[in-house]
């Protein structure tokens, strides 16, 4: 058996009952932290909370060599953990199709994920949401190039056409480190600056920096005024609103200190 659980957002605390059930009746758990991570946590506090050694597995042992691994959940209880909820944004639907493949039943224990949290941090509708996308890190090229990728700001260059918001989700690279707003902006501009377009001028954006604390920061304000803003430590996330229904407006204002002056421009 192969249980997927999601741990929530923020620390250790944020499991289910369900799931920490399902951890404690394990034989082995696993967890992966390089789709997502819990900030506010660690291992150590992890496997005391939950009573269990909990063993690390790297992308590549995910990616690459998950059979190693998910052959033990033929006759014994496996347990894989995922910051957030496990099936969101993530591939890991090929490996609940690699244990189907290798007659292994799975279940899933469902955990708060950021892309509901960021319509409840900023009062947009999860409905009026279009294709997500991530921003990666530029890297420089064999040849010296810096490589920035093009395709995040025509993810949200096409949704705003279509009149859906884009939640931006920001790289987790071990070497690099954990993206920031303020770097998002500077890219999606960059970007910008490069095809001589006009979609970030004047373009309302969301930067959301720890959801699931006790202390997150939800700021709205032009994509310009956003890359100086100070949103503290990781994890961040960008949502880049398409046209507002007035309440949404109205809780950007209220709720994430956009300027009031977005009230003018909804019906
Ligand atoms: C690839 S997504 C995986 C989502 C995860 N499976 C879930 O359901 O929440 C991970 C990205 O979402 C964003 N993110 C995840 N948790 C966050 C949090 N607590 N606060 C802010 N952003 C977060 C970050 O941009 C991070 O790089």
């Amino acid at each position: 058996m192969l249980d997927f659980v999601g741990l929530g957002l923020f620390d250790e605390k944020d499991i289910s009952l369900k799931g920490l059930e399902k951890i404690r009746n394990a034989d082995k758990v696993y967890v992966e932290f390089y789709t997502s991570i819990l900030m506010g946590t660690d291992l150590e506090k992890m496997e005391q909370l939950y009573e269990k050694k909990i063993t690390l597995l790297s992308r590549e042992d995910v990616e690459q060599h998950a059979e190693d691994w998910l052959v033990g959940a033929k006759d014994r209880n496996v347990v894989f953990l995922t910051g957030g909820d496990t099936m969101v944004s993530t591939t890991h639907v090929d490996l609940r199709l690699r244990a189907a493949d290798m007659g292994i039943e799975t279940t899933l224990v469902h955990g708060a994920s950021i892309a509901s949290a960021i319509c409840g941090l900023s009062g947009l509708q999860n409905y009026r949401f279009g294709k997500s996308v991530t921003i990666p890190h530029p890297y420089v090229s064999s040849r010296g190039v810096r490589v920035v990728s093009q395709t995040p700001y025509d993810t949200i260059k096409k949704n705003i056409e279509a009149g859906l918001h884009t939640a931006v989700f920001l790289d987790i690279d071990k070497d690099k480190g954990y993206m920031t707003v303020n770097q998002a902006m500077e890219i999606l501009l960059e970007v910008e600056g490069k095809l001589g377009e006009g979609v970030m001028n004047d373009r309302l954006a969301v930067g959301v920096a720890r959801a699931g604390s006790p202390s997150p920061v939800v700021k709205a304000d032009y994509v310009e005024a956003l890359r100086n803003y100070d949103f503290g430590g990781p994890l961040h996330i960008v949502v880049i609103p398409a046209e507002l229904h007035f309440v949404e407006a109205e809780a950007l204002v209220k709720l994430a200190g956009a300027p009031e002056e977005i009230l003018e421009n909804v019906d």
